[in-house]
Protein backbone atom coordinates (compact mmCIF):
# COMPACT_ATOMS: atom_id res chain seq x y z
CA UNK A 1 0.00 0.00 0.00
CA UNK A 2 2.72 2.48 1.03
CA UNK A 3 5.09 0.96 -2.04
CA UNK A 4 5.44 4.16 -4.09
CA UNK A 5 7.50 5.79 -1.18
CA UNK A 6 10.60 5.60 -2.12
CA UNK A 7 12.97 4.44 1.20
CA UNK A 8 16.64 3.75 2.63
CA UNK A 9 16.80 1.63 5.37
CA UNK A 10 20.00 2.74 7.06
CA UNK A 11 20.87 -0.34 8.80
CA UNK A 12 22.68 -3.53 8.63
CA UNK A 13 20.39 -5.64 10.53
CA UNK A 14 18.91 -8.40 8.52
CA UNK A 15 16.39 -8.57 10.65
CA UNK A 16 15.30 -4.76 9.88
CA UNK A 17 15.42 -5.48 6.03
CA UNK A 18 13.55 -8.62 6.46
CA UNK A 19 10.84 -6.62 8.31
CA UNK A 20 10.51 -3.91 5.98
CA UNK A 21 9.99 -6.41 3.28
CA UNK A 22 7.59 -7.89 5.03
CA UNK A 23 5.46 -4.70 5.11
CA UNK A 24 5.67 -4.64 1.23
CA UNK A 25 7.93 -1.84 1.00
CA UNK A 26 10.30 -0.55 -1.41
CA UNK A 27 13.91 0.16 0.18
CA UNK A 28 16.90 0.31 -0.68
CA UNK A 29 19.87 -0.24 2.19
CA UNK A 30 22.23 2.07 2.70
CA UNK A 31 25.47 2.21 5.82
CA UNK A 32 26.52 4.60 6.75
CA UNK A 33 29.68 4.22 10.14
CA UNK A 34 28.36 5.94 13.18
CA UNK A 35 29.25 6.39 17.05
CA UNK A 36 26.62 4.02 19.08
CA UNK A 37 27.81 5.66 22.79
CA UNK A 38 25.29 8.06 24.30
CA UNK A 39 25.12 10.54 26.73
CA UNK A 40 25.17 9.49 30.77
CA UNK A 41 21.19 9.91 32.63
CA UNK A 42 19.23 8.99 29.98
CA UNK A 43 15.81 6.68 30.14
CA UNK A 44 16.09 3.34 28.14
CA UNK A 45 13.37 4.60 25.25
CA UNK A 46 15.45 8.31 25.18
CA UNK A 47 18.72 6.17 24.67
CA UNK A 48 17.25 3.94 21.86
CA UNK A 49 15.78 7.02 20.23
CA UNK A 50 19.26 9.19 20.79
CA UNK A 51 21.57 6.55 19.06
CA UNK A 52 18.45 6.55 15.80
CA UNK A 53 18.67 9.98 15.90
CA UNK A 54 22.71 9.89 15.69
CA UNK A 55 22.11 7.20 12.59
CA UNK A 56 20.22 9.55 11.00
CA UNK A 57 22.29 12.69 11.12
CA UNK A 58 24.91 10.59 8.78
CA UNK A 59 22.60 11.74 6.11
CA UNK A 60 22.28 14.62 3.80
CA UNK A 61 18.63 15.45 3.33
CA UNK A 62 17.17 13.89 0.46
CA UNK A 63 14.01 13.42 -1.51
CA UNK A 64 13.52 10.08 -0.13
CA UNK A 65 12.55 8.95 3.22
CA UNK A 66 15.48 7.79 5.51
CA UNK A 67 14.22 5.30 8.26
CA UNK A 68 17.20 4.24 11.42
CA UNK A 69 16.37 2.50 14.58
CA UNK A 70 18.21 0.86 17.79
CA UNK A 71 17.15 -1.29 19.87
CA UNK A 72 18.57 -2.11 23.36
CA UNK A 73 17.21 -4.44 26.37
CA UNK A 74 17.18 -3.00 29.79
CA UNK A 75 16.52 -5.01 33.15
CA UNK A 76 16.66 -3.51 36.57
CA UNK A 77 17.90 -0.30 35.19
CA UNK A 78 20.92 -1.28 33.46
CA UNK A 79 21.13 -1.02 29.82
CA UNK A 80 22.04 -4.43 27.84
CA UNK A 81 23.17 -3.89 24.23
CA UNK A 82 25.38 -6.08 22.44
CA UNK A 83 27.46 -8.79 23.83
CA UNK A 84 31.21 -7.87 23.18
CA UNK A 85 32.36 -11.48 23.82
CA UNK A 86 31.32 -15.04 24.94
CA UNK A 87 32.18 -13.58 28.81
CA UNK A 88 29.54 -10.69 28.28
CA UNK A 89 27.12 -13.29 26.57
CA UNK A 90 26.62 -15.24 29.38
CA UNK A 91 26.58 -12.56 31.96
CA UNK A 92 23.57 -10.84 30.36
CA UNK A 93 22.08 -14.18 29.57
CA UNK A 94 22.24 -15.20 33.46
CA UNK A 95 21.42 -11.50 34.63
CA UNK A 96 17.98 -12.61 32.05
CA UNK A 97 17.04 -15.67 33.25
CA UNK A 98 14.10 -16.27 35.17
CA UNK A 99 13.32 -12.66 34.82
CA UNK A 100 11.15 -10.11 32.58
CA UNK A 101 12.88 -7.16 30.79
CA UNK A 102 12.02 -4.56 28.57
CA UNK A 103 13.24 -3.95 25.23
CA UNK A 104 12.74 -0.88 23.33
CA UNK A 105 13.34 -0.05 19.97
CA UNK A 106 13.59 3.81 18.80
CA UNK A 107 12.72 4.54 15.36
CA UNK A 108 14.12 7.73 13.27
CA UNK A 109 12.33 8.93 10.16
CA UNK A 110 13.86 11.87 7.91
CA UNK A 111 11.99 13.65 4.73
CA UNK A 112 14.00 16.28 3.55
CA UNK A 113 14.19 18.78 6.41
CA UNK A 114 11.75 16.81 8.68
CA UNK A 115 12.66 14.45 11.06
CA UNK A 116 10.37 12.38 13.40
CA UNK A 117 11.57 9.95 15.86
CA UNK A 118 9.63 7.39 17.93
CA UNK A 119 10.02 4.43 20.15
CA UNK A 120 8.24 1.29 21.18
CA UNK A 121 8.27 -0.93 24.03
CA UNK A 122 8.00 -4.93 24.57
CA UNK A 123 7.90 -6.49 28.41
CA UNK A 124 9.52 -10.29 27.43
CA UNK A 125 9.71 -12.55 30.31
CA UNK A 126 12.22 -15.68 30.84
CA UNK A 127 11.95 -19.01 32.30
CA UNK A 128 14.91 -19.85 34.35
CA UNK A 129 17.90 -21.08 31.94
CA UNK A 130 20.47 -23.68 32.80
CA UNK A 131 24.60 -22.74 32.48
CA UNK A 132 24.45 -25.40 29.84
CA UNK A 133 21.57 -24.01 27.92
CA UNK A 134 23.49 -20.14 28.02
CA UNK A 135 26.67 -21.88 26.28
CA UNK A 136 24.86 -24.34 24.18
CA UNK A 137 22.80 -21.41 23.07
CA UNK A 138 26.07 -18.77 22.16
CA UNK A 139 28.19 -21.35 20.90
CA UNK A 140 25.20 -22.82 18.23
CA UNK A 141 23.25 -19.44 17.42
CA UNK A 142 26.44 -16.62 18.46
CA UNK A 143 24.30 -13.91 19.28
CA UNK A 144 26.85 -10.98 18.97
CA UNK A 145 24.98 -8.96 16.94
CA UNK A 146 21.83 -8.93 19.15
CA UNK A 147 20.78 -6.52 22.00
CA UNK A 148 20.42 -8.88 25.39
CA UNK A 149 22.81 -11.17 23.73
CA UNK A 150 19.58 -12.77 22.36
CA UNK A 151 16.84 -13.31 19.56
CA UNK A 152 13.18 -13.95 20.00
CA UNK A 153 13.16 -15.00 16.39
CA UNK A 154 15.46 -17.95 16.82
CA UNK A 155 16.11 -21.02 19.40
CA UNK A 156 16.52 -19.13 22.48
CA UNK A 157 12.83 -17.28 21.18
CA UNK A 158 11.22 -20.68 21.05
CA UNK A 159 12.50 -22.63 23.84
CA UNK A 160 12.71 -19.59 26.45
CA UNK A 161 10.69 -16.99 26.08
CA UNK A 162 7.43 -17.62 28.51
CA UNK A 163 5.63 -14.39 27.40
CA UNK A 164 5.70 -10.59 26.05
CA UNK A 165 3.65 -7.83 26.36
CA UNK A 166 3.61 -5.44 23.39
CA UNK A 167 4.77 -5.67 19.71
CA UNK A 168 6.66 -8.45 18.80
CA UNK A 169 8.25 -6.91 16.03
CA UNK A 170 9.66 -4.18 18.32
CA UNK A 171 11.97 -6.94 19.85
CA UNK A 172 13.25 -8.44 16.39
CA UNK A 173 14.22 -4.63 15.84
CA UNK A 174 11.57 -2.71 14.02
CA UNK A 175 8.18 -1.71 15.77
CA UNK A 176 6.62 -2.28 12.58
CA UNK A 177 3.24 -1.45 13.16
CA UNK A 178 4.08 1.87 14.54
CA UNK A 179 6.49 3.01 11.71
CA UNK A 180 3.66 1.84 9.24
CA UNK A 181 1.53 4.33 11.22
CA UNK A 182 4.16 6.90 10.83
CA UNK A 183 4.78 6.22 7.56
CA UNK A 184 1.20 7.01 6.77
CA UNK A 185 1.56 10.25 8.58
CA UNK A 186 4.33 11.30 6.36
C1 LIG B 1 16.37 -8.44 21.75
C2 LIG B 1 16.63 -8.76 20.31
C3 LIG B 1 17.47 -7.97 19.52
N1 LIG B 1 17.70 -8.28 18.21
C4 LIG B 1 18.60 -7.43 17.37
C5 LIG B 1 17.93 -6.26 16.68
C6 LIG B 1 19.10 -5.41 16.29
O1 LIG B 1 19.55 -5.81 15.01
C7 LIG B 1 20.18 -5.75 17.33
C8 LIG B 1 20.48 -4.55 18.17
O2 LIG B 1 21.49 -3.77 17.57
P1 LIG B 1 21.27 -2.33 16.97
O3 LIG B 1 22.46 -1.50 17.36
O4 LIG B 1 19.92 -1.82 17.29
O5 LIG B 1 21.29 -2.56 15.38
P2 LIG B 1 22.40 -3.19 14.44
O6 LIG B 1 23.76 -2.77 14.87
O7 LIG B 1 22.13 -4.67 14.34
O8 LIG B 1 22.04 -2.57 13.03
P3 LIG B 1 22.13 -1.04 12.56
O9 LIG B 1 22.75 -0.19 13.65
O10 LIG B 1 22.91 -1.05 11.29
O11 LIG B 1 20.69 -0.66 12.30
O12 LIG B 1 19.63 -6.80 18.11
C9 LIG B 1 17.10 -9.40 17.61
O13 LIG B 1 17.33 -9.69 16.44
N2 LIG B 1 16.26 -10.17 18.35
C10 LIG B 1 16.00 -9.91 19.68
O14 LIG B 1 15.21 -10.66 20.30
Amino acid sequence: MLKHLPIILASKSPRRQELLSLMDLNFRVELKDVDESYPGNLEPAEIAVYIAEQKAKAFEAAGEIVITADTIVAINGEILGKPKDVAQAREMLRKLSGEKHEVFTGVTLVKGEYIESFFDRTTVYFREVTADEIDFYIENYKPFDKAGSYGIQDWWGNTVVQRIEGSYTNVMGLPTEKLYQALLRL
